[in-house]
């Protein structure tokens, strides 16, 4: 268990990476040390070089560490020998941004594989193959070879293929890096999926917030190879703290230049009450205002705002204007204030 109640799945302490040259020494992963829990959806974001491909290539040794130690489901991947490694890595599953596919392979036989190399037998192949065949949605597809699919396609056999041995983990290497914005996101509603479906746990690493945004539920941020940030991902995007953190939020949210944009507005709508509502997940906006709108005898005119969903529900901020009789809107604000997690200020009160 961890502090939050948690099954801890991946235990990371003080994991290291140097790559060694003649003339320098490259240290990618600095003193690492993370938990992770069963069942999440844990995205790593950084910049490019922050050493986020090291890092998720040490979870399972691809890369050696220098330093360190790795636990993944009780085991110690750190303190295992060659053979022992190959049958570890039957429970962790791996994704990468241009797909490592077999190409002289069909879908089908990219997919056994795995199963192949850990001793499956033959006909216990051709069903499990065709199970993950229907579970990413490659169905009919089966005989095609990876030169005649689309990008979308050839992920969703990488992810099949890593799913072969029942892993417990799936790390993803810029999963979605190489594809297109409508098939990044049917990509990454299908990893929602499976988490939900078969209750893997999912490291994801990636330079997009928008990424993190739509399906993690925690994010670590890595800068020169140490994890700077961290947390739920509604509270780093609610309080982000470090500047680089910020920046990333800002890919998502915009700059926050609300403050031009507030005075404008007040100058504009000058009636009624000018209200910023806050967005702090659980709640959808839409549900919101309709309801105050019936249950208070007041118009409620939207004016600006910049609301994004993460996977714990509606983030940003909304500006409206509440006109009406002055005792129907404080009700209305009371209700907002006490009776969901939306924050309310008003910040131009002209009754
Ligand atoms: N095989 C290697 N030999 C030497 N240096 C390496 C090697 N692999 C990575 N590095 C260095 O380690 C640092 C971290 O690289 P890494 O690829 O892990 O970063 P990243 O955050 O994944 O960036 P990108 O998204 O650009 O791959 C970089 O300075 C990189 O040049």
């Amino acid at each position: 268990m961890d502090g939050k109640g948690g099954i801890l799945v991946i235990s990371i302490e003080g994991l290291n990476k140097i790559f060694k040259s003649n003339k320098s020494n490259i240290t990618a992963v600095d003193d690492l040390t993370l938990d992770i829990n069963e069942g999440e959806i844990f995205g790593v974001i950084g910049y490019s070089g922050a050493g986020k491909s090291t890092f998720v290539r040490l979870l399972n040794r691809l890369e050696e560490p220098t330093g360190g130690k790795i636990v993944i489901d009780q085991q110690e991947i750190t303190a295992l020998n060659s053979k022992q490694l190959r049958v570890a890595r039957q429970e962790i599953g791996m994704i990468f941004q241009h797909f490592n596919l077999l190409w002289s392979r069909t879908v089908k036989d990219n997919i056994a594989f795995p199963l192949e190399i850990a001793g499956v037998s033959k006909i216990e192949r051709e069903e499990r193959v065709q199970e993950l065949i229907e579970l990413v949605g490659l169905a009919g597809r089966e005989s095609a070879y990876p030169s005649q699919l689309s990008g979308g396609q050839k992920q969703r056999v990488g992810i099949a293929r890593s799913l072969a041995n029942n892993p417990k983990v799936l790390l993803c290497d810029e999963a979605t890096s190489a594809l297109d914005p409508e098939t990044t996101n049917s990509i990454l509603d299908l990893l929602v999926d499976i988490n939900k479906k078969l209750g893997l746990t999912v490291i994801l690493i990636t330079h997009e917030m928008h990424v993190i945004r739509k399906i993690c539920n925690q994010v670590a941020v890595m800068e020169e190879g140490r994890i700077v940030e961290q947390g739920d991902v509604l509270d780093v995007f609610l309080r982000p703290e470090k500047p680089v953190t910020k920046k990333f939020v800002e890919q998502v949210m915009g700059t926050n230049d609300e403050d031009d944009g507030v005075a404008h507005l007040i100058d504009t709508y000058d009636s009624g009450k000018l209200i910023r509502l806050h967005f702090i997940g659980e709640t959808t906006n839409q549900a919101l205002i309709s309801q105050v709108a019936k249950r208070f005898a007041i118009d409620i005119n939207i004016l600006q705002g910049k609301i994004t969903q993460t996977q714990r529900g509606a983030y940003g901020t909304l500006f409206v204007q509440a006109d009406g009789e002055l005792s129907e809107i404080n009700k209305a604000i009371d209700f907002i204030t006490n009776e969901t997690s939306v924050e309310v200020e008003v910040v131009r009160d002209a009754n």
